[in-house]
């Protein structure tokens, strides 16, 4: 994760929020991660921070409409930081109408002055006084089919057509508008610490609107507040985790005493769930190749009480001559994936990722299996999920992995395979972000075939 250069705050959002975006562009930071740290390093004010945030992902997520609308005014070749600049004005024109246009053309200018040599500030003051001469074009002009979606949602056509194919072209039209809706968020309930009533009562006395999630028991979505700033979080009381990241954990069907592997577990969000299942009673090891992430499983585990966690780091894919064959109860692979299922989180991800990406994950994922299948008891289970909808990733590396090894098999996937909201098939659940308004995400659980 690259960290910002230059100071990227100072006092002026719209500099801030064209600085960012720059950085995303440039070092492929997650807008996620920067917004956040950019927000905490300065200190920057409440009413500033809705302002930033909504400008840096709204920028983001709409770029290639941004582009679609902006292509008409623009001749010639313009340096990243003034295209940037032009997407981020015409997304305040277009999309924050409470903002008068002619304040968004001046703000444009005078960072255009600062930034630029002196022709640039004229080229943006003319390109976006003519976008409000003439308006932008309509996405009518656009022949429905594959190329209008991309467009009009902002994201690269291969990847439409990608999705058409698996889940058909009007799933994937409804996917690719539902990516660019803001995420819910939602809670889940330390049920080793206290009841989801309990929980709900107590978010409810420090002023945040809840409601119970769709799938998951113990999950609580905030409707208003956040839930993060509460004393309830503070004491240990739930975990900040989308309802579908809380899927894979109870397809793993833990109990009180058990020897669990979770193979990838930074930032811990299902290490801990895992414990608080088995009520911190059996061993948890969690894993992550990433040595500066453990201290986030770490502090985890400490705020929610989990003592039955042990973090440690390395390659997963080397763990049997650690452990030794056949030394888990459980064992979660919970495997880096192309995160297509998170876009709404990070959109920058829709603009990255490559088929070749693809396929080096699924290789990782499936010698990450690989490893696990050596490592289970011979009555043990083994989830593997990813947050994403690919293709190669999901079916192709189960497909593989059952291949591979004949004498495993995909079981029911424990206390989900009832729920009319999710979508099982063959035993494999697939969510897609319009399901249940929660991330995408696909699990299955295998084990040893009886003899
Ligand atoms: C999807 S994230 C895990 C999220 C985590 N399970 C949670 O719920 O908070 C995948 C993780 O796998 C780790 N990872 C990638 N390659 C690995 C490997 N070969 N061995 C162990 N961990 C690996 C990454 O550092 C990353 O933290």
């Amino acid at each position: 994760m690259n960290r910002p250069k230059k100071k990227i705050w100072n006092g002026n959002v719209r500099d801030a929020a064209l600085s960012i975006l720059m950085e995303i562009n440039d070092n492929q930071a997650y807008s996620n991660l920067l917004l956040h740290r950019t927000i905490e390093k300065y200190g920057i004010e409440t009413k500033d921070r809705g302002l930033l945030t909504e400008l840096t992902y709204g920028t983001l997520q709409q770029r290639m409409t941004l582009d679609y609308y902006l292509e008409p005014f623009v001749r010639g070749k313009l340096d990243g930081w003034v295209r940037e600049l032009l997407r981020l004005s015409v997304y305040q024109i277009v999309y924050l109408t409470k903002i008068p246009p002619h304040a968004v053309v001046h703000e444009a200018v005078e960072i255009a002055k600062r930034r630029g040599h002196k022709r640039i500030a004229p080229t943006v003051n003319g390109i976006l006084r003519n976008v409000l001469r003439q308006g932008v074009r309509s996405l009518d002009e656009l022949e429905d089919g594959i190329a209008k979606t991309a467009i009009e949602t902002s994201h690269p056509e291969w990847l439409i057509k990608r999705w058409s194919a698996q889940f058909g072209e009007e799933e994937a039209a409804i996917m690719a508008h539902e990516n660019n809706a803001p995420p819910a968020m939602s809670v889940r309930v330390n049920t080793a610490k206290i009841t989801v009533d309990e929980a709900i009562a107590s978010l409810e006395s420090e002023g945040i609107e809840v409601r119970h999630g769709e799938v998951v028991p113990a999950c609580i979505v905030s409707v208003n507040g956040n839930p993060a700033n509460t004393e309830a979080y503070k004491k240990g009381y739930i975990t900040i985790q989308d309802e579908s990241s809380m899927l894979p954990v109870l397809a793993l069907n833990v109990s009180p005493g058990m020897k669990v592997l979770d193979m990838c577990a930074a930032p811990g969000g299902k290490t801990t769930h895992i414990a608080e299942l088995m009520n911190n009673e059996g061993e948890v090891f969690a894993h992550d190749i990433h040595e500066h992430k453990l201290a986030l499983i770490e502090a985890n585990a400490h705020r929610l009480g989990l003592s039955s966690i042990k973090p440690k780091s390395g390659d997963s894919r080397k763990l049997v001559e650690l452990y030794g064959p056949s030394s888990f109860d459980r064992i979660l692979v919970d495997a880096p994936c192309s995160g297509l299922g998170v876009i709404r989180r990070k959109p920058e991800i829709k603009y990255n990722k490559t088929e070749a990406d693809f396929i080096g994950l699924s290789n990782l994922q499936s010698q990450l299996l690989d490893t696990a299948c050596e490592l289970i008891k011979p009555d043990g289970v083994i989830v593997y999920s990813t947050c994403t909808m690919e293709y190669l990733e999901n079916y192709g590396v189960v497909k593989r992995f059952l291949k591979q090894h004949p004498d495993m098999e995909k079981i029911p996937l424990h206390q989900l395979k009832n729920h009319e909201k999710l979508a099982i098939s063959d035993d494999m659940l697939q969510v897609l972000p319009q399901h249940f308004g929660s991330d995408g995400f696909f699990v299955v659980a295998f084990k040893k075939k009886e003899s």
